[in-house]
């Protein structure tokens, strides 16, 4: 039998208490979940960390990298430096340039309802900027009613899953819904639905916690940076249990530079913590796992949909392997 970081709990929804780990193969727990949800083997997660290592002490970044993070961090969405007529403006001007850009999935609508024939369609959707709208206090980022019930209504017909960077306790908080799977922390803490769901399956809270044995060290970094920031008004650090958050966008632009030096000087002492840009944040991580998370959905047999950000695109992949097609999804019903 193989023995894999999955984690069968019985917590409650929103608030995580108690969790037993359980060997997974042959368990008729595990066997109770869908089959469109499998969890790579362990082996193939230590491929990944290997290859991972070998990519030589990413976080010794040059003043070069940091310049460029900083950059694109100021192109990634409105500052709150610009007034609000310069933000609808260049929103609109973004927004034109995507729209002619990608094609409609209400125009492909006959094309994709081929391409479904036979099989299972699942949704993937980010969170923050996609579900909800970019703002200023990361604590404040709340989805209104009306999606939550356009959510819960895709989750009665497909399989859907939330993505996010957050932690899942944070994003449940926000959405409260059961009926869905939450992938938190890039994709490194997976839960199924909590409840009986019209595609037919019942999960009480399945887990799958690769990254479990890091938690201390993200709970370690997490003071350390917070020590280290609180001189640079408006830096905020979140905790996003396997990963963690540093936010700029209520920094002052013209200490973006010397607040992302002090992030990557604190890691440096972390080798095994990758640093990665975000929106006006910058992400602690031991790996990539959100890739992760796409390639656990391995048979032809689906026909996935992603939706990310605030451009509101749906990435539509029939194979794991291929690239997925950019289409714009839902326009009017998500914005
Ligand atoms: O899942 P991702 O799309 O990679 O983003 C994850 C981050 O989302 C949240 O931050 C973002 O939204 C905030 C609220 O609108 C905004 O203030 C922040 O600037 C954005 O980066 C979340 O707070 C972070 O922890 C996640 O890393």
């Amino acid at each position: 039998m193989t023995n894999q970081t999955v984690i069968v709990s019985d917590r409650k929804p929103i608030l995580g208490s108690k969790t037993i780990t359980v060997s997974v193969s042959n368990s008729p727990l595990f066997s109770s979940l869908p089959t469109y949800f499998t969890f790579p083997p362990r082996k193939f997660l230590e491929l990944l960390e290997a290859a991972d290592k070998n990519n030589n002490n990413k976080n010794n970044l040059g003043a070069g990298k940091i310049a460029s993070w900083v950059d694109s961090m100021r192109d990634s969405s409105p500052t709150r430096l610009r007034s609000s007529s310069h933000d609808s403006d260049s929103d609109n001007e973004d927004k034109a340039s995507w729209v002619g850009r990608f094609p409609s999935a209400l125009n492909m609508f006959d094309e994709i309802m081929n391409a479904a024939k036979g099989k299972q369609i699942v949704m993937f959707l980010d969170y923050d900027g996609t579900l909800s709208p970019i703002v200023e206090d990361p604590d404040k980022a709340y989805i209104t009613h009306e999606m939550r019930e356009v959510v819960k209504g895709v989750a009665l017909n497909f399989p859907t899953a939330i993505v996010t960077g957050r932690s899942i306790d944070k994003v449940r908080a926000f959405v409260k819904l059961n009926e869905i799977y939450y992938a938190g922390s890039h994709g490194m803490d997976i839960e199924g639905p909590t409840n009986e769901s019209s595609y037919g399956e019942s999960n009480q809270g399945v887990l799958f916690q690769p990254a479990r044995e890091f938690i201390p060290m993200i709970e370690k970094v997490v003071k350390i940076l917070e020590e280290k920031t609180k001189c640079i008004p408006g830096a905020m650090v979140e905790n996003n249990k396997f990963c963690l958050s540093v936010h700029f966008r209520r920094v002052d632009e013209k200490r973006w530079a010397a607040l992302a030096e002090q992030v990557k000087s604190v890691l440096v002492d972390y080798p095994k913590l990758k640093l990665t840009q975000g929106r006006k944040d910058l992400k602690v991580r031991k790996m990539l796992f959100r890739s992760i998370l796409e390639m656990t959905v391995r048979t032809k047999m689906l026909l996935r949909f992603y939706v990310k950000k605030d451009k509101v695109l749906g990435f539509l992949s029939q194979k794991f392997q291929r690239k997925p097609m950019p289409l714009i999804l839902f326009k009017t019903l998500l914005r």
